[in-house]
């Protein structure tokens, strides 16, 4: 049997449109139209092709985007002071800088810089904590979009068991926060986790943010299971996720795949982000 193909690129199509909606309501209200403000230090080549990407998609939705592209070299106090400005600036409702940041760079310094108020990446520590806690705040945008995906499957996630493979701040804490919000019963694997396919197969609910290739194999999959990539991998035979998706596809209910699954989520949260920032900051319902 063949799982289910969740198909990414069509929610996020569904979400964008949303969202471009609602900020033609949000404009007629506020008089102006919400502003996101992306950073992109360097010219790596995939940052390049998400910065460019975000800039489009948020023309399309009505909102003003506002990019700063900085060499490589830019220092870290350059960098502050950019955000600083972008934190004054009361035509930005969203602040972006797009990571990985140049070695030289401390990205810790730049993300807690940002007010957590346009934080809508919702890297800023206070919304991680406001997360945890089950208060309003930013959620970053790939969990956010890996929820959504899920509750296309199953429209409540309660009482089932969910393992996410990585841990990293800003997908998998994250997403294993999403999860228990939603009532389900989480585990966190990682690379120290013993014996992970046993691990896995304990689970309804599979989120690989692992960043290896591959790692997750079919025969690590409970039949039925629905399984979330996160992994974006850049190989020889192109572009593949964390999951071995020809041996998980036969036995998982629903996947997503790589690209088409995850990957376009992110850039739609970002807008629905933005616009409830922008929401927020003008008290416009
Ligand atoms: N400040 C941030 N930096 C980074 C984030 C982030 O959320 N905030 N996430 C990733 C990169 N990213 C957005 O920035 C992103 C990654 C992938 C996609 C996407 O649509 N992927 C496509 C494939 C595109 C390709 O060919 O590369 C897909 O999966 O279908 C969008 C955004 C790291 N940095």
């Amino acid at each position: 049997m063949s799982a289910k193909i969740i198909d990414g690129k069509a929610i996020a199509a569904d979400l964008r449109a949303r969202v471009a909606g609602e900020v033609a309501t949000f404009r007629a209200a506020a008089g102006r139209a919400p502003g996101l403000a992306v950073v992109l230090v360097g010219e790596d080549p995939a940052s390049s092709v998400y910065v460019r990407s975000k800039g489009r998609a948020t023309r399309e939705a009505g909102m003003e985007s506002i990019e700063h592209r900085l060499p490589a070299d830019t220092d870290t106090a350059t960098l502050l002071a950019l955000v600083a400005q972008l934190n004054a600036d009361a035509g930005v409702d969203g602040i972006l800088v797009q990571l990985p940041l140049p070695a030289g760079v401390d990205t810790q310094a730049v993300l807690l810089a940002i007010d957590p108020d346009k934080d809508v990446d919702g890297f800023h520590p206070v919304n991680a904590g406001r997360l945890a806690t089950g208060m309003p705040g930013f959620v970053p945008c790939t969990p956010l979009g890996c929820i959504m995906l899920l509750k296309s499957v199953h429209p409540t996630l309660s009482g089932m068991d969910a393992v996410v493979v990585g841990r990293s701040n800003i997908v998998g804490k994250p997403m294993a926060q999403l999860l228990i919000a939603e009532s389900c019963t989480v585990t966190v694997a990682h690379s120290r986790t013993r014996d992970l396919p046993a691990v896995v197969r304990r689970a309804d609910i599979v989120v690989a943010a692992v960043g290896i290739a591959g790692l997750v194999k079919g025969d690590w999959i409970r039949p039925g299971a629905t399984v979330i990539d996160v992994g974006i991998n850049r190989t020889d035979t192109g572009l593949v996720g964390d999951v071995d998706f020809a041996g998980a596809v036969q036995v998982a209910g629903a996947i997503t795949p790589v690209p088409g699954g995850v990957g376009p989520m992110t850039i739609a949260c970002l807008l629905a982000n933005t616009l409830d920032s922008a929401r927020r900051r003008e008290g416009v319902a």
